[in-house]
C-alpha cells in the first residue's frame, strides 16, 4: 500500500516522538513492502515563530492532500505563561480539527501486565482495564463564542451542541460498543447543563437502534471518581469535548503514563493521529520523552487503513519493550532508556526475522544507550 502521510511534529517533545514514530512506520514499510511518503508541515508555536500563524495555509493544504496526518504536540511556556497572548499555539490544533471535520477523538485505555505492579493504583483495581473514550472534538465550549469585556473584568465561553454533532459521534460510539463488551456510558452534567440534557435526549433515542448495547449514564464528577475506583466497569465512554479531554488524562494513570496514550481523530474525509499528551517542554531535546504514545498513534493510523497485522506488530513490539523494561524514565525510574533507544529497540524487534529478542541478553541496542 502507498500512503501519503502529513507529519506535523509541532513543539517541545513533538519532533522527538514523531521521529521515533516514523522510524517505526519505516520498519513496517520495509517488512510489508508498503510505501509511506511523508510531508512535514509547521503547526503550533514554531509555526507562529516562522509565519505568525499557528496553522499556516500551507500546512492545511499539506494535510488536505495527505491520506492521513500524524501529529506530535503543540504548546510552549511562552504562551502558557502569557494569558494575554491573542495568537496561541493551541489555536493551530483546534483550527485543524475544525477545518478537517475531525469530530471523533478515540482514546483507548488499557493496561500492561508488567506495569501493573508499578502503578500508583492498586493492582486488583486496574488489572484487566480495557475501555475506550469517544470524545467529541469539534464542538462544545472549545468552539463557542469567547468574549472578554472591554475593561477586562468579565469573560465568557459559550458551550454549544447541535443534535447532528451529537448524533454523528454517538453512532460511532454505539457501533464500537456493539463489537466490544456492549456497554456504553454517556458522561455528562445533565443535572446542570442544557447541552448535556440534549446529549441525553439524543442518546436515549438512538439507543433503540442498538438494542444489544447496554446504556448507562454518569455525571462527570462521579465519572472522574469511578474511573479510579473501578475502571473495569467501563467499555465505551462517550462524552463531550472538554469532559473527554480531562477524563483521558486522568485515565492515563491507569495505563501507567500519559506517554502511553494514543488517539485517533476521525472525520468524514480524513483522520489525524495524535498522542494524548502535550509538548512537555521540560523534556524538550533531552531524549527522555516516552515515544510510545506517538508510536501507538501511528499503529492506529495503520488500523484506519485496515493494516491490522502491521499495527499488531507495533503493539507487540511496544509490549515487549515494556516487558523488558526498555522504557523512558516515566515508566522506568532506575535504568531508563532514551527516547531514541526505545525507538531503536522497537524498530529492531519489528525487523527481527530470527526472533532473537526473546531474552534481555540478546538485545543488541546498536547505537542505543542507557541514559
Ligand atoms: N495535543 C497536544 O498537542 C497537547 C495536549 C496537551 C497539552 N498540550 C500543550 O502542551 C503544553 C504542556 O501542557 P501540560 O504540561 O499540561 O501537559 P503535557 O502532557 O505536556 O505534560 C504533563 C506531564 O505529563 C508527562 N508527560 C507528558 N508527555 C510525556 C511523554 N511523552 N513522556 C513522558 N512523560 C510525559 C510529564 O510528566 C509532564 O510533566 C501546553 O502548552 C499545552 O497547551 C498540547
Ligand atoms: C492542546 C489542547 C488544545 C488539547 C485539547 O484540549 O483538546 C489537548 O489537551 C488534547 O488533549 O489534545
Ligand atoms: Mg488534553
Amino acid at each position: 500500500m502507498k500512503l501519503k502521510i502529513a507529519l506535523l511534529p509541532g513543539d517541545g517533545i513533538g519532533p522527538e516522538v514523531i521521529q521515533q514514530a516514523t522510524k517505526i512506520l519505516d520498519a513496517i514499510a520495509k517488512k510489508y513492502n508498503h510505501i509511506f511518503e511523508y510531508k512535514t508541515a509547521l503547526v503550533g508555536a514554531i509555526a507562529i515563530e516562522e509565519t505568525g500563524n499557528p496553522l499556516p495555509n500551507k500546512t492545511l493544504e499539506t494535510c488536505s492532500d495527505a491520506d492521513a496526518i500524524l501529529f506530535g504536540a503543540i504548546g510552549d511556556p511562552k504562551y502558557d505563561n502569557n494569558p494575554s497572548a491573542k495568537i496561541r499555539p493551541e489555536q493551530g490544533l483546534l483550527k485543524l480539527r475544525k477545518k478537517l471535520g475531525l469530530f471523533a477523538n478515540i482514546r483507548p485505555i488499557t493496561t500492561y501486565n508488567s506495569l501493573i505492579h508499578k502503578s500508583n493504583l492498586k493492582k486488583d483495581v486496574i488489572k484487566g482495564t480495557d475501555f475506550v473514550i469517544y470524545r467529541e472534538l469539534t464542538g462544545g465550549i472549545y468552539f463557542g463564542e469567547k468574549k472578554l469585556s472591554a475593561d477586562g473584568n468579565s469573560a465568557s465561553d459559550n458551550c454549544n451542541y447541535t443534535a447532528n454533532e451529537i448524533d454523528r459521534i454517538a453512532h460511532l460510539a454505539f457501533k464500537a460498543a456493539s463489537v466490544r463488551r456492549k456497554k456504553l456510558t454517556l458522561v455528562d452534567k445533565a443535572n446542570v447543563l442544557e447541552t448535556s440534557r440534549l446529549w441525553r435526549k439524543r442518546i436515549i433515542k438512538m439507543a433503540k437502534e442498538y438494542p444489544t448495547v447496554k446504556l448507562e449514564f454518569l455525571f462527570v464528577d462521579n465519572a472522574a471518581m469511578q474511573l479510579i475506583l473501578n475502571p473495569k466497569q467501563f467499555d465505551v465512554i462517550l462524552t463531550e469535548n472538554m469532559f473527554g479531554d480531562i477524563l483521558s488524562d486522568e485515565a492515563s494513570v491507569i495505563s501507567g503514563s500519559i506517554g502511553l496514550l494514543a488517539s485517533a481523530s476521525i472525520g468524514e474525509h480524513t483522520a489525524l493521529f495524535e498522542p494524548v499528551h502535550g509538548s512537555y517542554s521540560q523534556a524538550k531535546e533531552k531524549n527522555i520523552a516516552n515515544p510510545l504514545a506517538a508510536i501507538l498513534s501511528a499503529a492506529m493510523l495503520l488500523e484506519y487503513f485496515d493494516l491490522f497485522d502491521e499495527a499488531e506488530d507495533i503493539k507487540n513490539a511496544v509490549e515487549k519493550s515494556i516487558d523488558l523494561n526498555i522504557s523512558t524514565p516515566d515508566l522506568n525510574t532506575t535504568n531508563h532508556f532514551s527516547t531514541t533507544s526505545v525507538g531503536n529497540f522497537l524498530r529492531d524487534f519489528i525487523l527481527d526475522e530470527e526472533n532473537t529478542f526473546y531474552n534481555k541478553n540478546n538485545i543488541d541496542l546498536g547505537q542505543s544507550t542507557i541514559i
